[in-house]
């Protein structure tokens, strides 16, 4: 073809001209700090982005394109930091598709170019550094980073440092050691060596690195080789350069022969037959992107056999014949706009980063809890940073840390308030050693008191549905509930003087009369649910039902010793220690009193026709009984009014022992406390502990047995 006709050129907007300009100066300025200086300050999803507009341009203006563009060639550059040496053969990068539908088109375009279906090699794309390992006579002469594709990096000294990269290659009758050849591979972190360094990183004081493929690029080109030997890099072998004696057929018979060399290949390198298996293989790992000891960014697929490889060729900057399918990033660069804290319904004060919204695994993310003032110190992120975020598939997104060397002249460290930015009172930690720091002013600090309205509306609580947080800032903003102990005390003439609960015209809005139905239903809730709703720290549903079974009313929680409460299956000392503190706190017990007044539950509901025989009573259980389960053994006992105690003291009235009984029993036996085997439990079940008494046994009759 001839030249690009002069006339084209001027069918080319300016302003197009200029835009495409500055977008093609903006990507190489990101692939220099990315290539060169192994520190990007944007995503790799958000350069392929800028990547791609570029692309879009020039689809639609052709003559736009040049040799120089970035569309066109291998991205990197080379450092003068390192002596540079010519590839003997180039080195290449990949094209990209990111969707099925892309790869299909793929597949169609090879079959249609080789004539028909052919197979496919799939590995992972490890995500590190590319490096070209020269061996000639088997003896390794040099290592190069890939540079620009024709001319890369001198890093032998500092690649001579890793463990798996053998001075001289190993040969087999079947695969001799060839006279020369060039082998292409990935150098790496193992995510579980990467998250070590930033540990000892951070234990050291220093910041942590934010991902692991910089890192890598970044260890290996050092000037110092011992940094890079302090390092724990890794390699896998996934091509051929260069070579003389020495011609694979297939793309993986290539691999074998690399592993008899001694070069290190992956596990994970599979062939394939046909197109649709290759998209559930890529479905697969889309889903187990984690399980590899490596980040992966992706799949790549080859054509396995190198006649078809040559006969496809190559473009200025990727192979015909291979392709990598790109999964979607997880990660993230963007700007931490601020450092706010949240007050929480137990007061406790917790950091959060505000952030420029930007995308990642599929949704928008703007915000992300720091947990406490000592991971943002841990993180080291400052405010104006910019960041780097992580949102794995459905996990919530988290902060990795700060791009350093993007850090503005106006960045500053995050000092954690020393007052309620709510209710200005001073904050303290609540106990010595506590990472976290709380508002002690639980009562009035419109936070907590939001917080906890909301909580007590909860599908674990009280389960109000119209109370939500609008509702609940409604509520206590006009006055009508100072607390939760006023929430049940609501009527039909306190909520028509909030302003969100009335009409235009004045009368009680539709959502009002909800809410009121709402709040009576509520107080007919389980017990458990009315604890939870408390607000207790530590106190979920589940320690709840623990302590609902046990004592079966507000009253006997309150009563029970702390001992008592620890003793209960499923409390233990922390909850027991929480529920005392509670109740001695006074407005607490007016919020029980208050809601006990209103009408809502405080006592387990009682089936009228179980007797309550064993009011009072501290009944044992231990071993196993082939007639209750242990769940049931308890229930029967407190549906009677008795008490499921967990260990056995003077006050038990009786250790029921069925098969293999554990320390209870001995102790049962120390202290002469009656014992009863099922027969007799079932006794003391329907007929109370007076005729239990008279079939209880001596202890040691039943050791005997
Ligand atoms: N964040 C930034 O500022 C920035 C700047 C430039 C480039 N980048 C990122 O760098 C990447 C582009 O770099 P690229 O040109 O190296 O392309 P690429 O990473 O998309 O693909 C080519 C490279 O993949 C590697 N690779 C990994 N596993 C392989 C396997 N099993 N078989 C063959 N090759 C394998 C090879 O080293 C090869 O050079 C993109 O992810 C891009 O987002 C980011
Ligand atoms: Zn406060």
């Amino acid at each position: 073809m001839s030249e690009v006709p002069a006339p084209e050129v001027q069918d080319v907007p300016a302003d197009v001209r200029e835009r495409y300009g500055e977008l093609a100066e903006e990507v190489r300025g990101h692939q220099f700090r990315y290539y060169v200086l192994d520190s990007p300050t944007i995503s790799d999803g958000q350069f392929d982005e800028l990547l791609h507009r570029l692309e879009a341009m020039e689809a639609e203006y052709p003559s736009l394109v040049t040799p120089e563009s970035p569309t066109q060639r291998v991205g990197g550059t080379f450092s003068t930091e390192f002596a540079a040496y010519d590839h003997l053969e180039r080195m290449l990068s990949l094209d990209n598709v990111f969707d099925t539908e892309e790869l299909l088109a793929w597949f169609e375009r090879i079959e249609r170019e080789v004539g028909g279906s052919t197979q496919y090699l799939a590995e992972l794309k490890i995500d590190g550094l590319a490096i070209n390992l020269l061996y000639e006579q088997g003896k390794l002469t040099r290592a190069l980073t890939r540079g620009d594709g024709r001319t890369g990096e001198d890093v032998t000294l500092n690649v001579r440092t890793l463990d798996q990269v053998p001075e001289r290659l190993t040969g087999t009758s079947e695969f001799p050691v060839p006279e020369v050849v060039e082998v292409r591979g990935e150098v790496f972190f193992r995510v579980e060596d990467f998250l070590d360094l930033n540990a000892k990183l951070v234990e050291a004081g220093k910041p942590p690195f934010a991902n692991p493929r910089n890192t890598a690029a970044g260890s290996l080109r050092q000037k110092d080789p011992r940094v890079t030997r302090s390092r724990r890099l890794r390699l896998i072998c996934h091509g051929l350069g260069r070579r003389a004696g020495f011609e694979p057929g297939r793309q993986s018979e290539a691999y074998e022969a690399l592993k008899a060399w001694g070069l290190p290949v992956s596990t994970h390198t599979k062939v394939f037959d046909k197109a649709g298996e290759v998209v559930r293989h890529i479905e697969y790992w889309g889903e187990h992107r984690h399980d590899a000891e490596h980040e992966i960014d992706g799949i790549v697929l080859k054509v396995d056999q190198v006649s078809l490889q040559r006969r496809l060729g190559t473009t200025s900057r990727a192979p015909r014949w291979a392709i990598a399918f790109k999964y979607p990033p997880e990660e993230a660069i963007t700007k931490l706009l601020d450092i706010k804290v949240n007050v929480g319904r137990t007061g406790r004060v917790t950091p959060y980063a505000v952030m420029e919204p930007v995308k990642v695994a599929g949704s928008t993310v703007a915000m992300a809890t720091l947990h406490n003032a000592e991971e943002v110190e841990r993180k080291g992120v400052w405010i104006g940073d910019r960041v780097v975020i992580r949102k794995a598939g459905d996990v919530i997104p988290e902060v990795l840390g700060p791009v350093i060397d993007a850090r503005p002249a106006d960045a500053h460290p995050f000092v954690m308030p020393t007052r309620c930015p709510e209710c200005d009172t001073r904050l303290a930690h609540q106990k010595e050693g506590d990472v976290d720091i709380r508002c002690p002013n639980s009562r009035f600090c419109p936070a907590q008191l939001r917080e906890r309205l909301f909580h007590l509306a909860g599908r674990g609580a009280f389960d109000i549905e119209v109370l939500g947080y609008e509702a609940a800032v409604a509520l206590l903003q006009s006055g009508v509930v100072a607390d939760e102990g006023d929430i049940f005390d609501l009527d039909a003439g306190k909520l028509t003087e909030v302003e969100l609960f009335r009409t235009k015209a004045g009368e009680l809005s539709a959502n009002a009369r909800k809410l009121l139905s709402n709040l009576d239903t509520a107080k007919d809730r389980p017990l458990w649910k009315v604890l939870v709703g408390l607000s207790i720290r530590h106190v979920g549903p589940t320690a709840a039902q623990a302590l609902a079974r046990e004592f079966g009313s507000v009253e006997a929680i309150e009563a029970a010793s702390e001992e008592e409460l620890a003793d209960v299956d499923g409390v233990g000392p922390t909850i027991a220690a929480a529920v005392k503190e509670w109740f001695a706190v006074d407005w607490h017990r007016e919020v029980v009193d208050k809601w006990r007044r209103a009408g809502v539950r405080m006592r387990e509901e009682r089936d009228a026709s179980i007797p309550r025989n064993l009011e009072g009573l501290s009944i044992v259980v231990t071993g196993s009984l082939s007639t209750y389960s242990r769940d049931e053994a308890k229930e029967a006992i407190m549906s009677r009014g008795g008490k499921a105690a967990g260990s056995v003291s003077k006050k038990t009235a009786f250790v029921v022992v069925g098969d293999s009984p554990g320390s209870k029993y001995d102790k049962a036996v120390q202290l002469k406390v009656p014992v009863l085997d099922e027969t007799g439990f079932g006794i003391l079940l329907e007929r109370g502990p007076d005729a239990a008494a008279e079939v209880a046994l001596p202890a040691e009759e039943v050791a005997g047995e």
